[in-house]
């Protein structure tokens, strides 16, 4: 028999008000493999992610953690279940030095601000600044240490490299990697443009006309990306 998923999506719809985004969306996640959540502009990459933390409207279907049932749980209780959230705004406090960012979160388990700032030498270089003095670059660093030190049992970040520059992209991606793929925290990063997210995550699942449109393992559709053609465009390859 396979082993119970982390987490188990089935006949998921949901939405804003009445408007229905995505319907009957299904989906497992294995523990310690991670997802790429992939599609166009507009699709509900984001809406998804948000309805699994409870912060958007579930109108149907069941979302199981751990083989328990949280879609009827508020959104902290989430948390406390293991739901680690980096939402796309980057949820820092900004009044906040980067050492009381971590510090006010951190929850017993593996990870510990110490090894945020291995993680991200950059941040312990910035441990006394506020969050206000921080380049986007370095708050998404941080909004991504604030969700390891909850020592969650799934990690959701929510399009980590937008808008950042090439090298940090490349010390995030490195960070994801590790933390997906080395030491095995489950997750699923959202991103427009997957070239690179595929190259850290083991499954990949494209979000098109309301629902799950392709799936497959990120190695294959690194191997023969033309399946990302159809479903995002010829620009998605690069
Ligand atoms: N707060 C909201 N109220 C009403 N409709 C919304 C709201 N947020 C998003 N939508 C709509 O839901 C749909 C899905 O949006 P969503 O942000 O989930 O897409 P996305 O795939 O994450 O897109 P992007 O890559 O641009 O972030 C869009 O049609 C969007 O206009």
């Amino acid at each position: 028999m396979a082993a119970e998923p982390l987490l188990e999506v089935e006949g998921l719809s949901c939405g804003y008000g009445e408007a229905v985004v995505l319907s009957e969306v299904g989906f497992r996640l294995e523990a310690g493999r991670s997802l790429a959540l992939l599609g166009r502009n507009g699709t509900g990459k984001t809406t998804l992610i948000d309805t699994l933390v409870g912060a958007a409207r579930r109108q149907q279907g069941r979302i199981v953690l751990a083989g328990r049932e949280i879609q009827g749980l508020p959104a902290y209780a989430r948390a406390a279940a293991g739901i680690g959230w980096v939402p796309q705004e980057r949820n820092i406090f900004k009044s906040l030095s980067v050492d009381e960012n971590l510090t006010a979160v951190a929850r017993p388990g593996a990870w510990t601000p110490a090894r945020v700032y291995q993680l991200f030498p950059r941040l312990a270089e910035r441990k006394k600044n506020l969050g206000t003095q921080l380049s986007g670059g370095e708050q998404q660093m941080l909004a991504f240490g604030r969700a390891l030190v909850l020592n969650p049992r799934l990690l959701l970040l929510d399009e980590p490299l937008e808008g950042l520059a090439p090298i940090i992209v490349e010390e995030l991606l490195r960070a994801i990697r590790r933390v997906a793929r080395e030491e095995g925290l489950s997750s699923i990063v959202v991103e427009q443009h997957p070239r690179m997210v595929l190259g850290v995550t083991d499954d990949a699942i494209v979000l098109d006309r309301g629902g799950i449109a392709y799936r497959a393992e990120s190695a294959a559709l690194i191997a023969d990306p033309r399946p990302l053609d159809e479903w995002l465009g010829v620009s998605a390859r690069h």
